[in-house]
């Protein structure tokens, strides 16, 4: 019996006659931090959308805990304690800062669920937060944007958080203070699932890892472990180099 808070058995998924991923079999314990890498078209978002009840998946192929849970409805999953960090954000544009993490807070509170986090532990976490509470969110640095996008799904006080390519187009400063509050997300018990183009960041950020080149598993193992010859063989399916 694995111990793991998600595993996935098999997972296929479609998007109508095309088929984007072949079978995956994948797990995260708690506290755990797993990056996915590879290259653009892989297939990193669909698996994340097929967990987050976003594409039609059968019931065994992932499982929460031991339960077949595949094809929940995304706020069933957000209730279970699923939560995701999208991309390109999707922040409610002309609403503040604020106002764009209450509806996660209202969300939670409708959905029953409790946790750690708060307003105040999230302006410890970015203080610029704070700073920047009454601003429409359209008028924020990608940055910030980004951290008002991570504020709002660890609000719906997630053990799971998935998060689809976070460094995508910042600045490598901010990249660095968006990477470094990760080690807290952890603190709390949050299990993270890290999409992330950058094999370097995702390495540095994860325990595990998994590559996926066209829908399949080409390459898993400890982050530590995994040389760049073994990524850049499954990256591409050949033998070019990874930066
Ligand atoms: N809504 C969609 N309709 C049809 N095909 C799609 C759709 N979204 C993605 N695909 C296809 O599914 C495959 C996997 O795409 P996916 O977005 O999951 O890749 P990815 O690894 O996340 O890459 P990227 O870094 O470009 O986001 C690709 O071939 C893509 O063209």
């Amino acid at each position: 019996m694995s111990g793991a808070i998600l595993s996935t058995h098999g997972l296929i998924a479609r998007y109508g006659d095309f088929q984007a991923l072949y079978g995956i079999d994948f797990e995260i314990d708690a506290g755990e931090a797993v990056a996915l890498i590879g290259a653009n078209g892989a297939g990193k978002s669909t698996f994340l959308r097929a967990l987050m009840g976003l594409l039609p998946v059968a019931a065994g192929m992932v499982r929460m805990e031991g339960t077949p849970i595949g094809g929940t409805a995304t706020d069933r999953m957000v209730q279970m304690g699923v939560a995701i960090v999208p991309e390109g954000r999707r922040l409610f544009a002309g609403m503040s800062v604020e106002d764009n993490l209450r509806v996660a807070m209202d969300q939670a509170e409708r959905l029953g669920r409790k946790g750690g986090w708060s307003l105040q532990r999230l302006h410890d976490l970015f203080p610029i937060l704070k700073e920047k509470a009454r601003t429409p969110v359209q008028s924020l640095s990608g940055g910030q944007q980004q951290m008002v996008s991570i504020g709002r799904a660890l609000l719906c006080q997630p053990k799971l958080l998935l998060c689809d390519e976070i460094s995508l187009g910042l600045a490598p400063k901010v990249i660095r203070e968006i990477y470094a509050a990760l080690p807290e997300v952890r603190a709390q018990g949050t299990s993270i699932i890290l999409v992330e183009q950058d094999v370097g960041l995702a390495k540095q950020a994860s325990d595990r890892l998994y590559c996926l080149l066209e829908g399949r598993v080409t390459l898993t193992g400890p982050s530590a472990e995994v040389t760049r010859d073994a990524i850049s063989q499954a990256y591409f399916g050949g033998s070019h180099a990874v930066v």
